[in-house]
This record gives C-alpha cells, structure tokens and sequence, in this order.
C-alpha cells in the first residue's frame, strides 16, 4: 500500500480495457465501481477530470474489417464510438459530461491552449465533469498526442490538477511486465524517473491497449516535473476505489519533487520567453501584489511589443518588473482595451475572452531580484 498526498483537482485516466473490456462495445463493468468513486470524491468537495480512451474500441464493431484497420477505418471506428463513449459515462452521473476533444497541435498552440484552460475551468465552476479524449477524427500522426496517457499528463498540466491518477489493468507499475515475469513484483513508490526505470516497461497488454507501461511512466514523468503526484492503479479491482478515498492505495505512486504552484512558478519565471510588456498604474500594481487578483484592462496604461493570445508579457509598474504571465489577447486588441471596464471588452473588440487580461493562475509575482514572490 502508498500515501497520497491530499488531493483537490485530479485527473482520471481510463483506459480501453476498462471502457470496452471485450474489445467490442462499452460496458458498464469496471465503470460503475469508478462512477461511485468521482461522485463520492465531488461530494468531499474535490474535482476531477476525466481523461477516456475507447472510442475506437467501442466503435469497432460498428465497422467491422478483417485486416488490420486502415487510418481512415480507425477514425470512422472513432467517430462512432466517441459518441457511444460519451452515452456510457453519462448514464452514471446526475451532472452533465462535457465532452473535450483535443490533438497536439490544440495544445502546443498558444491560444488554443489558453482556450481549452479556461474551457475546462469554466466547466468544473459549473460542476460538469469534462470527458477528455484525443481528436481521433481529425488528428493524423504528426498532430497526434498519440496515446492518453501522455494526454492525460497534458490535461492535468493544462487543467492545473495536483494529482494524475492512471486507471489501467494492472496493479501498478512492477519490476518487469507481470504478463511475461511470473516473478515480477509491484513498486509501490518512484521518486525520480530515468533511463533504468524506464527500462522495465514493456508494451501493451491486451488488443485495445496503446502504449503500454512506458507511455504511463513518460506521463507520469511529465507530471513529477510538474509538481503533479501521479498513481497507476488495477481499475478492474473495486476494492481500489475504496482505498482511494482513504488516500492509502495499493498502486505505484510517483512523487514529485516539488509543489504544482512551484512547478509552475519555475516555468512561467524561468522557461517562458516574453514577447512584450503591459504597464499598468498603481492601482492595478496594489491589487495585484496584495490581493493576488487577475489583471484587468482597466489597470494597463500602455502596450509594448507584438504578441498573441496565450503568449507570456511582463507586466511593470513604473518601468520596474513586478509580474510575468500569460495574456488572454493579443497585443492589437489590448491597445484597443486598456483602460477600459471589462464590460467594455465585447462591444470594444466584437468578442469576450473574459475579464482578465491576464488571469491569477497565470500570473507570477516577482522581487526585485526577478525571482517569484
Ligand atoms: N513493468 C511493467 N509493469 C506493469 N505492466 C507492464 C510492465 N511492462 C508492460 N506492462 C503491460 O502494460 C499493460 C498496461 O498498458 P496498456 O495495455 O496500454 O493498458 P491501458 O489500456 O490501461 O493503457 C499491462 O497490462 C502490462 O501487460
Ligand atoms: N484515443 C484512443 C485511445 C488511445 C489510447 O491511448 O488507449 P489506451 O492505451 O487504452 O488508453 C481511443 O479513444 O480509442
């Protein structure tokens, strides 16, 4: 058995062997056991996303072949079962399931990375439970995450999430693949991941299965670097649902190093390039040093540079740095905001992206020393 660390925002991610476990339709199955677990979790106040693969094996037998699929067979098997994914996971929940699809080019671009944020943010405020799944209709292999769980990983970097937890058909990650060791033994805990962790991952173990432990354990590498704690459980094992809401689980735990806002912190201070400065007055400088607010156009006096939606700007008061974050528009339209009230944005522009110009999750304080406060 491991320990969680207490968790408030986590991701879910199913695999096809749970959605579709005979490799034909959905099941209700293992998802009941799982349905519980969300709902349970939601009524201790805590979120979850999840992220759901199956829509190609649910769809399978709608367009049956008896050679190996083409990708354009895959894609119709896909599109039908996407829906038919969707239909299972809303028959368990009172709330609505919203469904999110998303490639990889969606999240290496800027704009519609602030967009799918701030998507997923408006839908867990209004107590929906996101469904995430890779675009498979539209996304060919140079656009593809390619597997969930490394989109999983994404999702919990995009969404904010403390915590990653991979349901799969296997207890956690062991010494070698149990399918072919008879000896192999469960590693309850991994505080770093290199080259000889990675060397006991083998491939898939069933027909429906993508990627196997090594794309669990790049996800959950993603995660650790990011501050997420991460866990592979058995979703087919009830009894590990049960232990969740305990916090002590039989599974593989990944700890990360460091907290999610420091991760993040470190990244926005750190790794992102600034393509231009907001300067705002001093009241905008208080509200945000202070009160830790967003900020709004009615603070920014001037604009400088040339930048996109979801690019990262500093933002300085007087001529001195205070702030670095990630802009909601563009430096065109910002020159046509600043200074006014944010319910001048969608008359002044023709379209709303919300009120903040810059949004708190994606603002860093800065010292005088460049470094986050
Ligand atoms: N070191 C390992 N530890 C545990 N499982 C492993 C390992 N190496 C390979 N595997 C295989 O990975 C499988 C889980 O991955 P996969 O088939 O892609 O399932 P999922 O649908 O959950 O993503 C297991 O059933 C197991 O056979
Ligand atoms: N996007 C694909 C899932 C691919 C995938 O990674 O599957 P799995 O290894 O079962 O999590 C689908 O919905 O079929």
């Amino acid at each position: 058995m491991t320990q969680l660390f207490s968790w408030q925002r986590a991701v879910l991610k199913v695999g096809s062997a749970l959605i579709a476990p005979d490799g034909l339709q959905c099941s209700a199955r293992y998802l009941l056991t799982i349905a519980h677990f969300i709902t349970a979790s939601r009524a201790a106040g805590k979120e979850i996303i999840i992220v759901s693969s199956g829509s190609v094996a649910a769809g399978k037998s709608q367009v049956p072949v008896t050679h190996c699929p083409t990708i354009a067979e895959k894609q119709a098997m896909a599109a039908i079962g996407q829906m038919q994914m969707m239909a299972n996971w809303q028959r368990f929940f009172d709330i609505p399931c919203a469904q999110v699809l998303v490639t990889a080019a969606d999240l290496q671009h800027r704009q519609r990375y602030v967009n799918i944020q701030a998507t997923l943010r408006e839908l867990l405020a209004h107590g929906a439970l996101p469904v995430v799944n890779e675009n498979d209709t539209v996304a060919v292999d140079e656009l593809k995450v390619g597997d969930n769980d490394n989109l999983a990983a994404h999702t919990a970097m995009v969404a904010q999430a403390d915590t990653l937890i991979i349901c799969s058909d296997i207890d956690g990650l062991f010494t070698a693949d149990p399918r072919r060791h008879a000896d192999a033994t469960l590693i309850e805990t991994v505080s770093h991941i290199d080259a000889s962790v990675y060397a006991l991952a083998g491939g898939p173990g069933s027909a429906v299965g993508t990627g196997g432990m090594l794309t669990k354990l790049q996800a959950a590498h993603k995660c650790m670097d990011s501050g997420i704690q991460g866990l592979i459980v058995n979703g087919k094992n009830p009894a590990v649902f049960e232990q969740l809401l305990t916090g002590r689980v039989n599974g593989t735990h990944f700890i990360p190093s460091h907290s999610p806002a420091r991760a993040r912190c470190a990244w926005l201070t750190h790794t992102l390039r600034t393509r231009g400065t907001l300067h705002i007055d001093t009241g905008a400088s208080q509200a945000l040093m202070t009160r830790q607010t967003s900020l709004l156009p009615a603070g920014v006096v001037a604009v400088t540079g040339s930048f996109g939606a979801g690019d990262a700007v500093a933002i300085q008061c007087h001529g001195v740095t205070i702030a670095k974050g990630l802009v909601q528009y563009d430096s065109k339209d910002l020159l046509t905001i600043k200074g006014l009230h944010s319910c001048q944005i969608a008359s002044a522009l023709g379209y709303y992206q919300g009120d903040e110009v810059v949004h708190r999750d994606n603002l860093v304080r800065l010292n005088d020393g460049g470094q986050p406060t």
